[in-house]
């Protein structure tokens, strides 16, 4: 189809994304990032100028997803209300990742490996290979520039699909090498939250948790996880589904595949710090990454291996 060829190319960098490549100290408000689309195939268009593809239902929920990184960057649920926090100061260009929505992170997460921080996929094209009504699915394969720095054939699908009250997103890792290989992976969501004030995570009671600015490893002891001061955690075998508050707001977080979770949120210090946050964004969103690290899947040639995070109203 004509339009599955022409989303798989590489996006201009000219794209009206540029414009917010940096901050504008004298900007009355952050830039607005919506969806525009094409006149023919609305289901597909673009989003800070880059390829994109929204997904709509019956009830009024839709999402956004680059071609970029396979990068979900809306969740609009059934009331209206978007539940993800996208940086307004994020890049939108080829060969960075975008700041905010769900980064897809494979092979490698963070620095813990040779390659570039959280990998290969949240920076490179994915391929749209199917786009129905609810749904659409991606597709990420190696290439001579992956093979490059990492050497076993791979594909990566993203099924991304609204669901009653929710948001599915499931990644597929096949490998297509002769060798078996290991990795991890991670949907890195970025949650919105309407106050930071009484934010809490439960369900994470009773887990093994490592903390990046710690060595030690640690357990939860508390019901609920609040977020007073920067936080950069990675839970170990998660046994419950996880419900974030914010005010009147909460959401189930749930995953299958995916044992770990990552929680992260960056403090005043490290949103100040980041180019591509505004100064108070940390107030905004919290990370809740479903996430295979402790235990990284091992393929075997002509093996798969899938993980699912389910974010549902309630
Ligand atoms: O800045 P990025 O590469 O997108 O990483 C953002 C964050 O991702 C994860 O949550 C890590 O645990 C954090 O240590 C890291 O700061």
């Amino acid at each position: 189809m004509r339009w599955m060829a022409l989303y798989s190319c590489v996006p201009s960098r000219k794209g009206r994304g540029e414009r917010y490549h940096v901050r504008m100290s004298n900007a009355v408000s952050p830039p607005i990032l919506k969806f525009v689309p094409d006149a023919d195939t609305p289901q597909l268009g673009t989003f800070a100028g880059l390829p994109a593809v929204r997904v709509h239902d019956l009830q009024g929920a839709s999402a956004v997803v680059l071609l970029h990184g396979a990068h979900v960057v809306s969740w609009v649920d059934a009331t209206g209300s978007e539940r993800l926090y996208l940086s307004p100061w994020s890049k939108f260009q080829a060969g960075t990742a975008v700041r905010g929505g769900i980064p897809v992170i494979f092979p490698q997460f963070s620095t813990q490996g040779p390659l570039p921080r959280h990998g290969l996929a949240r920076t490179r094209e994915w391929v749209l290979t199917q786009c129905e009504g609810e749904s659409a699915r991606f597709t990420f394969t190696s290439d001579a520039s992956t093979l490059g720095v990492w050497p076993f054939e791979f594909a990566c699908e993203l099924h991304v699909a609204l669901v009653s009250d929710g948001l599915d997103v499931q990644l597929t890792v096949h490998n297509h090498s002769a060798q078996a290989f290991s990795f991890a992976a991670a949907l890195h969501t970025y949650l919105a939250i309407p106050a930071f004030e009484g934010a809490s995570l439960e369900g994470l009671q009773g887990c093994a948790f490592t903390d990046a600015h710690s060595t030690q490893a640690q357990r939860e002891l508390a019901p609920l996880l609040r977020f007073s001061e920067p936080l950069d955690r990675v839970y170990y075998d998660l046994e419950h589904p996880l419900t974030l508050r914010s005010q009147s707001t909460a959401l189930d977080v749930s995953q299958q595949g995916f044992v770990d979770a990552v929680v992260w949120n960056p403090g005043p210090e490290g949103a100040a710090q980041t180019p591509d946050f505004a100064p108070d964004a940390h107030t905004h969103f919290v990370c809740v990454e479903a996430a295979a690290i402790g235990h990284p899947p091992a393929l075997k040639p002509g093996g798969q291996w899938q993980g699912s995070q389910r974010l549902r109203r309630i």
